[in-house]
């Protein structure tokens, strides 16, 4: 896949405001450098005017000469890091839209890694549900490459879970529903995850989950094996460790049968020290259950945790299983545009379109702009700023999770020993490779 480079995306800048300001600068050039700047920034739309400091502003560009900045973001507090990457809080200049930016360093990349951010570019432009994490932009400098990803602010659920002990199974249901639905809605688009696990699911409201990290997944069709075993060893399927190949949909619902587990007991059914043992119990399938763990979700993990890829409960047998039973299962959104094309054709727009296109104009992002926009993919910024946007109007006009209703009882809080334990008794799960 080829991938942009910035000097392109600078050479777009230029001609966005080259087209329109020309005329304006010739005759502005007596002005001192402040006054015209001043001037310039009461004329400019926003759009403009980003792009003017972006190519005047000694600040701003200070801030790109820093790696504070990165095309329409500024770079904010680092978030997190992973074998492969690190991940920044970013702001979008335009709609001021918090973001999470993941960042790799090109020195580092191996064909290995830059096959992963590939992968996560490619899965995720395929999906579009409400419980899964939305690709914005993706900018590339000399060094770096970024990934511009819709930001879930409430921390991820081995976080969670990890410190404030297992979730009651009212909660779990709650957010096991929206993590099987946005599986099933991976899978109807021929997209496998490959590294289902706590780490990467993401709170972005109280109880409303969103699903991420798409590097190790795979866009192929569902009949197809796959051969690359990968994944975090304790939530591996046994086919995994005993056969060449295997298909993707058996393994990433047995992994959603640990999952399940987890939230459910802050605990994880398989555990050893060595990858050797966890193998071995892994081949077995043995693994208790608590006792304090309900018998209709005893069952389902049950149904789930099958060592024959082929009697393993699907995505429908969970989804019908009396523990779910009465739940809400969030739907995936309408397929939209990726990029802002459309809004200048003649076709019809819906109701989310027509606000977008709305927005864009507020911003200064006109008709002529969105005609003229270089890349069509997700390598400009009006593209990035469109996508925003509509996920915006989608948020608005659609909610995100289920409504949990008030009415659970209190959990006991952990003392700070337990929160120790705990974190200690389920560490391995944070490890992820390629078995
Ligand atoms: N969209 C997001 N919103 C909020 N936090 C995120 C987002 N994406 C990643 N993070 C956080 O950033 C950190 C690094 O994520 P990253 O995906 O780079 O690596 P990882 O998943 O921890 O490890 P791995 O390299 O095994 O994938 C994680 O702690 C994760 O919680």
């Amino acid at each position: 896949m080829a991938v942009a480079n910035l000097s392109v995306h600078n050479e777009s800048l230029r001609g966005y405001l080259g087209t329109t300001r020309s005329i304006k600068w010739q005759m502005q050039h007596h002005m001192d450098e402040e006054e015209e700047e001043e001037e310039q920034n009461i004329l400019l739309s926003p759009f403009e005017k980003v792009i003017y400091d972006m190519k005047n502003s000694k600040k701003v560009k200070n801030e790109l000469i820093l790696g504070k900045r990165i095309g329409f973001y500024q770079l904010r507090g680092e978030i997190g890091t992973g074998n492969f990457s690190k991940v920044k809080l970013g702001i979008h200049c335009l709609t001021k839209e918090k973001v999470a930016i993941k960042i790799m360093n090109k020195k580092q990349i191996t064909q290995k890694s830059r096959q992963l951010f590939i992968n996560e570019i490619l899965s995720m432009e395929q999906l579009h549900h409400p419980n899964i994490i939305r690709l914005y932009e993706m900018l590339e400098t000399q060094s770096r490459l970024y990934l511009v990803l819709e930001y879930a602010d409430g921390g991820d659920l081995f976080t969670k879970v990890s410190t404030r002990g297992r979730l009651l199974e009212y909660e779990s249901k709650f957010i096991f529903i929206q993590i099987v639905s946005a599986v099933k809605h991976m899978h109807e688009n021929n997209v496998i995850h490959r590294d289902l696990k706590a780490e990467n699911v993401f709170y972005s409201a109280t109880n409303c989950v969103k699903l991420g990290d798409f590097g190790f997944s795979a866009v192929c069709p569902l009949s197809e094996p796959l051969n690359t075993s990968c994944g975090s060893p304790p939530y591996a399927a046994p086919e995994l460790f005993k056969e060449n190949s295997y298909f993707g949909i058996h393994v990433d619902i047995w992994a959603l049968g640990i999952l399940l587990y987890f939230m459910v007991t802050a605990t994880l059914p398989f555990r050893a020290e060595t990858i050797r043992k966890l193998k071995k119990y892994i081949l077995l399938g043995s693994y208790t259950i608590p006792s304090y763990v309900s018998d209709p979700c005893r069952k389902l993990i049950h149904g789930i945790l099958q060592i024959i890829p082929t009697n393993r409960y699907t995505l429908d047998n969970i989804l019908d299983s009396p523990w779910l039973k009465g739940m809400e299962c969030p739907e995936p959104y309408q397929p939209f545009h990726l990029n802002p094309a459309h809004l200048v054709s003649s076709l019809p727009l819906n109701e989310e379109e027509k606000e977008v296109k709305k927005a864009l104009r507020g911003l200064g992002i006109t008709e002529e702009h969105i005609c003229n926009n270089p890349n069509w993919d997700c390598h400009s910024p009006i593209t990035g700023t469109y996508r925003i946007l509509l996920h915006r109007s989608h948020k608005r006009h659609y909610s995100d999770g289920p409504v949990m209703m008030n009415n659970c009882p209190a959990k006991p809080r952990l003392n700070e020993n337990r929160k120790k334990r705990l974190k200690a008794r389920v560490q391995t799960s944070r490890m992820c490779l390629i078995l």
